[in-house]
């Protein structure tokens, strides 16, 4: 899913047109601009006091217009491209964790309100995803917050390999990260969490040496017409991924009432 950058059309080309110049060349032009002005300054003084050529003075303040013309662009596309690239920056640390690069909880939230909302609209399925690294603080404790911070990043890595274009993945806490899948019916929801649960126990994470099993829980909701908000979804896939940990870990359980119950256990 597109970040909602509001970047004006015409910028990205401007911007283009500014790397290209350059920082060198554009220090250049300064310094011919200002040579042409205190030529065409002193040109027109001699022409408005009546002495020296007027043609050639009136030549050299038109070269001088056309210097400052170019000047002046030269400068309103660096301050556009600074503008441009400032805007980016803070779009991205609004909207992304800075460890993970996956979205924020609160960029997470505000987009996925708008999907549900559209979902519960036209009837059409979708389903949250909670996944939770099991025993983080164990392996923080034993073997750094550096190591645990780089799992953190390689479970992003893992749970985004196989998303469609639509799904929003968000680190949404500590060691938790949160999927919607939209126009996804249960099965497909479960089956998505399954396959990242399968790849996460086989990523083989290593730490100086040493091989650090790794797993998640995962807890799987699907929009329902009672529903009435998103926290509704939000208190199942949580409530779920309660009931994966308390079933041993490394495994996917679905919500409430989403699949009749021989199907909602789903063990790895
Ligand atoms: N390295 C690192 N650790 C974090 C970060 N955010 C939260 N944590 C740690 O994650 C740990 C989460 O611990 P718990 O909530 O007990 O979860 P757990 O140890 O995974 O236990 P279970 O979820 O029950 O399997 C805490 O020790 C937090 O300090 C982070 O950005 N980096």
């Amino acid at each position: 899913m597109q970040d909602d950058l509001n970047v004006p059309a015409w910028l990205p080309p401007l911007r283009l047109a500014l790397q290209r110049v350059g920082p060198g060349p554009l220090r250049w032009l300064f310094c011919a601009f200002v040579g042409l002005v205190c030529v065409a300054v002193s040109q027109l003084l001699v022409s408005l006091m009546g002495q020296g050529d007027r043609l050639s003075a009136a030549v050299i303040a038109a070269v001088c217009g056309l210097g400052l013309a170019a000047l002046f662009s030269a400068s309103l596309l660096g301050l556009l491209s600074h503008l441009d690239r400032a805007l980016r920056y803070s779009v991205r640390y609004a909207t992304r964790d800075s460890l993970t690069g996956l979205y924020s909880r609160r960029h997470f939230l505000h987009q996925v309100e708008r999907e549900w909302s559209l979902a519960r609209r036209y009837e059409t399925p979708c389903a949250l995803v909670l996944i939770d690294i099991d025993h983080f603080k164990r392996i923080n404790e034993a073997y750094s917050s550096r190591c645990g911070d780089l799992l953190l990043r390689e479970v992003a890595g893992v749970c985004g390999e196989t998303l469609r274009h639509a799904d929003v993945l968000a680190r949404y806490g500590g060691e938790e990260f949160m999927l919607f899948l939209p126009h996804t019916d249960p099965l497909g929801a479960l089956d998505v969490a399954e396959r990242i649960r399968e790849r996460v126990e086989r990523m083989g994470y290593g730490w100086n040496g040493h091989s650090i099993p790794t797993s998640v829980s995962i807890g799987v909701a699907v929009l329902k017409l009672n529903h009435t908000g998103l926290d509704d979804l939000l208190n199942e896939a949580g409530e779920a991924l309660h009931l994966a940990k308390a079933d041993g870990r490394n495994c996917v359980r679905a919500g409430p009432g989403l699949l009749p119950d021989s199907l909602s256990a789903i063990r790895g």
